[in-house]
C-alpha cells in the first residue's frame, strides 16, 4: 500500500485551477519531494490530502484512507504528522505550553529526544520566537507522536545550514525506521540531499515524477567563466552548451554565463587553450530547469499530462555530470 496516492486530484477555486487532474502515489518508507515555483500548487495538493480542502474532482489517499470520509481521515491523522508552513501556534502561548497542548491531543512518544536535537526556547511566549525558533518547535510538534508518515510545507527555509543539516540527519535515520516523508520545497538543492524521488508541479499540472538524480543529471550546471581574452564564438559550441550569455564589462576580460548539461571534462578540454580568471560550476537553480525542461512549449504539451513534457526532452542528453 502507498502511503500517499492522488488519482486526478483536482482543486478549482473558480479563477484558478491550483490542482489540475494530479495522480502519483508515495510508497511506504520514501522521502518524496514536491517541488514547484510560488502558486504552483504544491499547498493545495498538501491541503487536500489532510481534508481541509474537498478536491472538485479526484480522489486522495493517505495511508489506505480515503480522505473525504471523515472517520477514515481521523484514523490516517493518528499516524500522521503534518508541518505547515506557517504553524499558527497562539502567540500569547509559551513553547511548553504549544508543546502540552500537542501531547494532550495526539500524545508524546518522544518530545524530549527531539527537543535535544531542535531546542526552541520552551519558556519564552511564541510572539519572541524567531523564524528559526518556530520551524524548530514546529518539527517538535510534528514528530512527537512517532508518526509513519510525515507532510511538511517548506519545512526547512527557516531554518540555519546547521539545523537543516541535522534536520536532514534526523529524517533519513527516521526512514531508516520506515517513515515516510512527503515535503515541499522550491529549493533544488534542499531537495537534492534528502529525497529519494521528486515530484514537479507547475501551473496546477504535474509535470513529471521521477528520481531525484535523473531530474539532476538532465538539469544540468551552471557555468559562469572569466576569460582574460574573449573567445570565439565556435570555441563555446561544446554539446551541452545552452543559453550562453557573455559581458565585455569596463574590468579586465569577458565573463560568460550558460547552462551546462554535457560532460564537464569536454567543457575543461576545450577551454584549456584560453587564459581564465575565473570559473565556477554550480548546481542549476530550479528556475532554470523550469525554463529548460518543463517551458511551456505549446497547449497541447501542456496537456499531454505532463510526464511526456519532462522525460521526452531530446536535448535533456544522456549528462553523467
Ligand atoms: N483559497 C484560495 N482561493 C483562491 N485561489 C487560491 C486559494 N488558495 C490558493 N489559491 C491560488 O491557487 C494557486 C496555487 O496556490 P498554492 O498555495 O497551492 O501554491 P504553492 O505552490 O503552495 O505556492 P507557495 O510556494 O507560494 O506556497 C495560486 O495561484 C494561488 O493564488
Amino acid at each position: 500500500m502507498a502511503a500517499i496516492e492522488l488519482e486526478g486530484l483536482t482543486k478549482d477555486y473558480g479563477e484558478v485551477l491550483a490542482n489540475d487532474d494530479v495522480t502519483f502515489a508515495v510508497e511506504e518508507g520514501e522521502i518524496f519531494g514536491y517541488l514547484g515555483p510560488n502558486g504552483a500548487g504544491k499547498t493545495t495538493t498538501i491541503r487536500t490530502l489532510l481534508g481541509f480542502l474537498s478536491p472538485t474532482a479526484g480522489t486522495a489517499r493517505l495511508l489506505g484512507n480515503d480522505v473525504t470520509d471523515e472517520s477514515q481521515l481521523l484514523a490516517a491523522k493518528r499516524r500522521l504528522g503534518y508541518l505547515p508552513d506557517d504553524p499558527g501556534f497562539d502567540e500569547t502561548a509559551t513553547g511548553r505550553a504549544v508543546l502540552d497542548l500537542h501531547a494532550s491531543l495526539k500524545g508524546d512518544e518522544r518530545s524530549a529526544e527531539l527537543l535535544e536535537l531542535f531546542d526552541p526556547p520552551l519558556d519564552r511566549e511564541i510572539r519572541e520566537y524567531s523564524r528559526g525558533n518556530v520551524e524548530k518547535l514546529g518539527l517538535v510538534t510534528t514528530f512527537m507522536h512517532d508518526p509513519d508518515l510525515v507532510i511538511l510545507d517548506e519545512p526547512t527555509s527557516g531554518l540555519d545550514p546547521l539545523l537543516q543539516q541535522r534536520f536532514n540527519e534526523f529524517v533519513r535515520t527516521e526512514r531508516e525506521r520506515g517513515l515516510t516523508v512527503f515535503f515541499s520545497s522550491h529549493i533544488l538543492s534542499e531537495v537534492r540531499k534528502l529525497c529519494d524521488r521528486v515530484g514537479i508541479i507547475r501551473d496546477g499540472r504535474l509535470v513529471t515524477v521521477e528520481p531525484v538524480e535523473s531530474l539532476l543529471d538532465r538539469s544540468g550546471k551552471f557555468v559562469r567563466l572569466h576569460a582574460a581574452e574573449a573567445i570565439p564564438v565556435d570555441a563555446l559550441e561544446i554539446d551541452g552548451v545552452h543559453g550562453i550569455e557573455s559581458d565585455t564589462g569596463p574590468s579586465d576580460g569577458t565573463e560568460y554565463a550558460f547552462t551546462f548539461t554535457g560532460d564537464v571534462n569536454a567543457l575543461l578540454a576545450a577551454l584549456r587553450e584560453y587564459r581564465l580568471h575565473d570559473l565556477s560550476i554550480e548546481e542549476a537553480p530550479l528556475e532554470e530547469v523550469f525554463m529548460r525542461f518543463y517551458d511551456d512549449s505549446g497547449g497541447s504539451e501542456r496537456n499531454g499530462a505532463g510526464l511526456a513534457a519532462g522525460t521526452g526532452t531530446a536535448d535533456a542528453g544522456e549528462s553523467d555530470v
